[in-house]
């Protein structure tokens, strides 16, 4: 087995999950990052008492990221207690962002027009940001691709492709654009926020044969 360098292995993050077994499934196929929803509109939201339940099961060395559009931030601070980092989806300005004072991510949705370089510098404060397909009045978890070819070899911040990615096209992807990490939702359920075991498992093994391919392993 090839060991990369850390910077070639690229992160996985796995999204909207709200079961149990499906937190313990997904740390067995290896992620490095759970996301919750804490957006009431989602299929996949969570209140308090889940998010505590859920993140209580997660061990260390696995990010634990909260998703939020456009949030109170009371609402912020209260879920920060059992997160390791925030991620904002909604049209949240870069004050919002960083008003709680813990790590965050910017979801950027890919609409015509998105200027990334001078998004990339307006959210200068993210530890990463996160790039997603855009549908009107859909915030996140489309399960729909974008034209990876937009995103510029290099941006002043690590990138996190997300959007309709699957154990089919996740290693095309990873050659195509070289991100940090990939995020993943719809494309390892069986339905809207449960999980499966088989296509998670699946999702890790494609996403370290691609990085074997991008070292030359
Ligand atoms: O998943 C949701 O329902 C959701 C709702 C509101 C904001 C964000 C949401 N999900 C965000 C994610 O991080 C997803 O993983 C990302 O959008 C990719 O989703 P998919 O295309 O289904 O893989």
């Amino acid at each position: 087995m090839t060991v990369l360098a850390p910077q070639l292995r690229t992160r996985i993050k796995f999204c909207g999950l709200t079961r149990p077994e499906d937190v313990d499934a997904a740390v067995a196929a290896g992620a490095d990052a759970l996301g919750f929803v804490l957006w009431p509109g989602s299929k996949r939201a969570l209140d308090e008492q889940r998010l505590a339940e859920l993140s209580e099961r997660v061990p260390a060395f696995v990010t634990r990221v909260g998703l939020f559009v456009d949030p109170n931030l009371a609402l912020v601070a209260r879920a920060a207690e059992h997160l390791d980092l925030l991620q904002f989806h909604g049209d949240e300005p870069p004050g919002t962002c960083m008003a709680v004072g813990r790590p965050w991510i910017k979801a950027l949705r890919m609409r015509d027009g998105l200027d990334l370089p001078a998004a990339a510098e307006a959210y200068r404060g993210a530890a990463a940001l996160l790039l997603d397909a855009y549908r009107p009045g859909v915030p996140g978890g489309t399960g729909e691709t974008f034209d990876w070819s937009r995103i510029p070899a290099s941006l002043a911040k690590p990138v996190i492709l997300a959007g309709g990615l699957t154990p089919d096209n996740v290693a095309e992807a990873i050659a195509a654009v070289a991100p940090f990490a990939v995020d993943v939702s719809g494309g390892i359920e069986a339905a809207p926020g449960v999980k499966d075991a088989t296509r998670m498992a699946a999702f890790q093994r494609a996403v370290r044969r691609a990085d074997d391919v991008r070292c030359g392993a």
